[in-house]
């Protein structure tokens, strides 16, 4: 059962100068290869030409859950202002922050990560949760200045919700699904969202601390702006953890799990976390993109056969959030009418975590 996670967990990681045992994940010693920058690392698309995007998109889907985008239309005045907003939200004194700490029902606001919970050590990193309007936290964070936070994100907001249904329909056309078969993802306002601003301060002991604990996104699609320092990585079967490179105005893709659940498990969700660093501070911005609420996620009528019957129930987004909240990495599974894809083994990570 997860613990409630209270505000006092949060602590000020940028006054620390040794790392303390609450954050200390594993001994100097170990090494799980994560380091190791010789590997290919996930593809970069060009979305210049969606005829010529579309089978990399899908090839990139099926063999790694994720891809980077470049062309996609996001100008670099605008991650460049949300990426200012963030700073400037993570640089304020604690006490300010906890002003709009969220609450210990509630999705959006400032605290530790949601899964912190599930482990028993601390990550060092510190977020922020976007749900519907920032107004209210946005005044308690800068009662005179509220003003230029919230009109970014109103932009930011627009802007990526305009890209992720292009992008569903990139994801979805690949398996040859058009927007008459998913009726629900046609037209404006055809999603839900929410949208995770992380912090990763310069760590003492980065080796042995933890920024994002390993984990799937409970999303269709989560689109992923970091800034320009490496902490990314995805684990891929027979590679374990790989490094995705910032890249100045690149995007990175993530398949979330209601798309594994859509795409009957063709599309396997991408485990990642972030890892930290020991001299530059780490930001990124995660847009998280799901169906609207009150929609049933199931397997798509086109993908399922007598040979391949539907892997998995119908839910809502809010369901699937609550399952997550209760189960974490066994959410999943937890929706799961059978077993997996011969030749489809997401059973286990190099953390011992768990997926689908
Ligand atoms: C819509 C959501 C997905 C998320 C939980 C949330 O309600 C809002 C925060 C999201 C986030 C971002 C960091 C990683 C993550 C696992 C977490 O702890 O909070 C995701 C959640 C998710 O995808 O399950
Ligand atoms: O900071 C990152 O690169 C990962 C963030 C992430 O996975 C998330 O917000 O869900
Ligand atoms: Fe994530």
């Amino acid at each position: 059962m997860p613990s409630i996670i209270s505000s006092e967990k949060q602590l000020d990681l940028y006054s620390i100068k040794e790392l303390p045992e609450s954050h200390a994940w594993r001994s100097s010693l170990d090494d799980d290869g994560s380091r190791n920058i010789n590997v290919e690392s996930i593809p970069v698309i060009d979305l210049n030409d969606d005829k010529f995007a579309i089978d990399r998109i899908g090839h990139a889907c099926k063999t790694w859950g994720a891809f980077q985008i470049v062309n996609h239309n996001i100008s670099q005045r605008l991650l460049n202002d949300m990426e200012t907003c963030g700073t400037r939200l993570f640089s304020l004194p604690m006490q300010q922050k906890l002003k709009a700490a969220r609450s210990s029902d509630g999705i959006a606001g400032y605290g530790v990560a949601r899964i912190s919970s599930f482990f028993s050590k601390l990550m060092w990193s510190e977020g922020f949760t976007i749900f519907g309007s920032p107004l209210e936290h946005a005044r308690q964070l800068w009662p005179h200045n509220y003003n230029k936070f919230c009109d970014v994100i109103e932009e930011y907001e627009n802007e990526m919700e305009k890209l992720a249904g292009r992008l569903m329909g990139l994801m979805l056309g690949s398996l040859g699904i058009t927007k008459e078969d998913v009726k629900w993802a046609v037209g404006p306002r055809s999603g839900c969202s929410a949208l995770q601003l992380n912090s990763y301060p310069a760590c003492p002991d980065p080796d042995r601390a933890m920024g994002l604990a390993a984990h799937t996104d409970s999303t269709i699609l989560t689109i992923l702006h970091q800034n320009n320092t490496s902490g990314l990585q995805v684990f891929r079967e027979g590679n374990g953890w790989v490094t995705v490179p910032p890249l100045r105005g690149a995007l990175v893709i993530n398949v979330g799990d209601l798309l594994h659940i859509l795409s009957n498990g063709l599309y396997p969700s991408v485990l990642h976390r972030a890892v930290v660093n020991k001299t530059r501070h780490r930001l990124s911005v995660a847009y998280l993109y799901g169906p609207p609420s009150g929609v049933k996620i199931s397997p798509l009528s086109k993908l399922v056969d007598q040979r391949n019957p539907p892997m998995y129930r119908p839910v809502t987004w809010s369901e699937y959030l609550g399952t997550k909240a209760k189960h974490f990495d066994k959410a999943l599974s937890s929706v799961r009418l059978c077993a997996p894809r011969i030749g489809f083994d997401n059973s286990k990570d190099q953390n011992g975590v768990q997926v689908g």
